[in-house]
């Protein structure tokens, strides 16, 4: 049918301009006529090209824009609202320019599950930012690489190894280590006030460093190390989060005119010092072992198995320094923040709901009791803290927007075209708080969660609830997390008490970044909740 019509358009030009050539040739050379003929044929084949496959699938409705930079101008500092309000003018599925970038923003669970699961493989590509490949070498990393062999060699490297529930047991006493440091440590302080987003930062960036690394004594007890990956990793997430004018016109993107990529470098720089100095210990080590005694059987921690799988030739997963190092740059980055923000963010709503705080705590004192700490084995009874947790993650998801995705090639979601490489958000903020899904959505009430524990997990299958999003890119270090998530709330909670300075309001505002944060830091007060002061050494 199509090239019925291609063919008629072409013969209609052709004997149109015939009869102008056959009117005219005495002015027009041959070659010159054939050039303008042949020219005129391509054009007018174009036009019909992209008329015709706008009548059949149109592009997504969305807000004009002005010329050259879009709707840049219109866009408030919480992309996700400003999002979730155009959803309410232009339905679920709209696009705008954002600079000479096409994007796209689905917010309903049925577009969602177009996206991640009938064309998951066209979409599991990213489109990442100038930042992106600041700190990653180039995109080597799991997050931003592109979609295809070395992405999943990657993830598998990860998942099989780091994640496995016999890695994650083998970590379990670092962890403790790590999460009775700082319990001993809120203890030293009891009575004044703590920035709790601070306070579980740099829990989780312990907690991760020993996690990949060990309990490499060297490493640990340099307290510099863990100082200075902070400041880096933080700046690094910021600087993810910035808009920036070389990812909306990346004609410019060499001039680096916000200065984002220069500031990225740098933190990349710190924050490459600490795993340079990290490794070499590491091999330093592992040298001393080989020319000494044997390894008694121990667990090799993550490291260890990537330096030996690098030295392997006949693997089916080769890898490379470089590589070793954006993969623990990626771990590093993508898993401290996130997890550090979402312990702040249940730790406000508790406050914020002293009723709910009361009841979790309650529930501890059950499962762990008055005279014991929180160990591993407490954690999967704790069922109403995972239910808070659950519903701390829908109200303030991590990823507002998750990574945004980026098709391979033209398709069509929800009967709309959506052209290779636009880039498409996925408004998990605004599906979590769609009143048509969830009952009084923006009430803070856990037991939606109790009521059918089995409708609501982290796989990404029900389209509803996507805090870790879903498909092939769902985020690699969900056990992690979780585990991670729980086991600081649990002991923080069980430990103190906690509530706002005298006279102190709580503001739950948001500040979008590529990790949704408290627009003001959470600070509390801790009082003493055990008896024996034994429990807090
Ligand atoms: C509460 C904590 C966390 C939350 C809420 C979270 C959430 C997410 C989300 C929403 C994505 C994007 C998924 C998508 O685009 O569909 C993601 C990706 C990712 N996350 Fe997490 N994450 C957390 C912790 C972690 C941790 C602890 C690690 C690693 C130790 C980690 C590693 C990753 C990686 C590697 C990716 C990229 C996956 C890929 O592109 O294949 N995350 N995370």
């Amino acid at each position: 049918m199509m090239s019925y019509h291609l063919n008629k358009a072409v013969e209609t030009i052709c004997s149109l301009w015939s009869w102008w050539w056959a009117g005219s040739n005495k002015k027009l050379d041959v070659v010159a006529g054939a050039v303008l003929t042949v020219s005129i044929a391509v054009l007018a084949i174009l036009w019909y090209l992209r008329t015709s496959r706008k009548g059949t699938t149109p592009w997504p409705p969305g807000p004009r824009g002005l010329p050259v930079v879009g709707y840049l101008p219109f866009l408030g500092s919480n992309l996700h609202h400003s999002f979730a309000e155009l959803a309410h003018l232009y339905g679920p599925i709209f696009k705008l320019w954002l600079g000479n970038k096409l994007c796209v923003v689905l917010s309903s669970p049925s577009l969602a599950k177009q996206v991640v699961r009938d064309q998951d493989t066209i979409f599991a590509n990213r489109d990442p930012p100038v930042a992106a490949f600041a700190y990653t070498y180039g995109g080597l990393d799991i997050a931003w690489s592109p979609y295809g062999s070395y992405w999943r060699n990657l993830r598998k490297v990860f998942v099989r190894e780091m994640l496995s529930n016999a890695s994650l047991e083998a970590c379990y006493p670092l962890q403790r280590s790590e999460v009775r440091k700082t319990i001993t440590n809120v203890y030293s302080k009891i009575g004044t006030p703590m920035d709790i987003g601070q306070l579980s930062f740099q829990t989780v960036v312990n907690v991760t460093l020993s996690s990949l690394w060990g309990n490499t004594p060297e490493v640990h007890n340099d307290s510099k190390n863990g100082a200075k990956f902070r400041e880096a990793a933080s700046e690094i997430t910021e600087l993810l989060g910035k808009p920036n004018i070389s990812d909306f016109f990346p004609t410019l993107a060499g001039f680096d005119i916000q200065g984002v990529e220069r500031q990225m470098k740098r933190a990349f720089l710190l924050a490459e010092q600490v795993i340079d100095s990290i490794i070499d210990q590491k091999m330093k080590k592992s040298t001393a072992k080989e020319e000494g005694a044997s390894d008694n059987g121990e667990k090799k921690d993550f490291l260890q198995f990537l330096l030996d799988l690098k030295e392997q030739e006949d693997t089916e997963t080769p890898i490379t320094m470089t590589q070793i190092k954006a993969l623990l740059m990626d771990i590093l980055v993508g898993g401290t923040d996130t997890t550090a923000t979402m312990v702040e963010w249940v730790m406000a709503e508790m406050i914020r709901n002293p009723v709910i705080m009361k009841r979790a705590q309650e529930e501890l004192t059950n499962v762990v009791g008055m005279g014991n700490i929180v160990e591993e084995s407490h954690l999967p009874k704790l069922q109403y803290m995972d239910a808070v947790i659950k519903e701390s993650l829908r109200l303030h998801p991590a990823l507002p927007l998750l990574v945004p995705k980026c098709p391979s090639q033209d398709c069509t979601v929800g009967g709309y075209t959506i052209p290779k490489g636009t880039k498409v958000f996925l408004n998990v903020w605004a599906i979590h708080r769609d009143p048509q899904i969830w009952d009084s959505p923006s009430e803070f009430k856990p037991e939606r969660f109790l009521s059918e524990p089995g409708r609501w997990d982290y796989t990404g299958n029900n389209f509803q609830y996507l805090p870790f999003g879903s498909g092939r890119r769902i985020c690699a270090g969900i056990p992690l997390a979780e585990r991670m998530v729980i086991y600081l709330l649990a002991s923080l909670l069980h430990s103190f008490n906690w509530q706002l300075p005298e006279g102190e309001d709580l503001d739950l505002s948001e500040k979008f970044g590529i990790v949704l944060k408290k627009r003001t830091p959470l600070v509390a007060i801790p009082t003493k909740r055990l008896s024996s002061s034994d429990l807090y050494l």
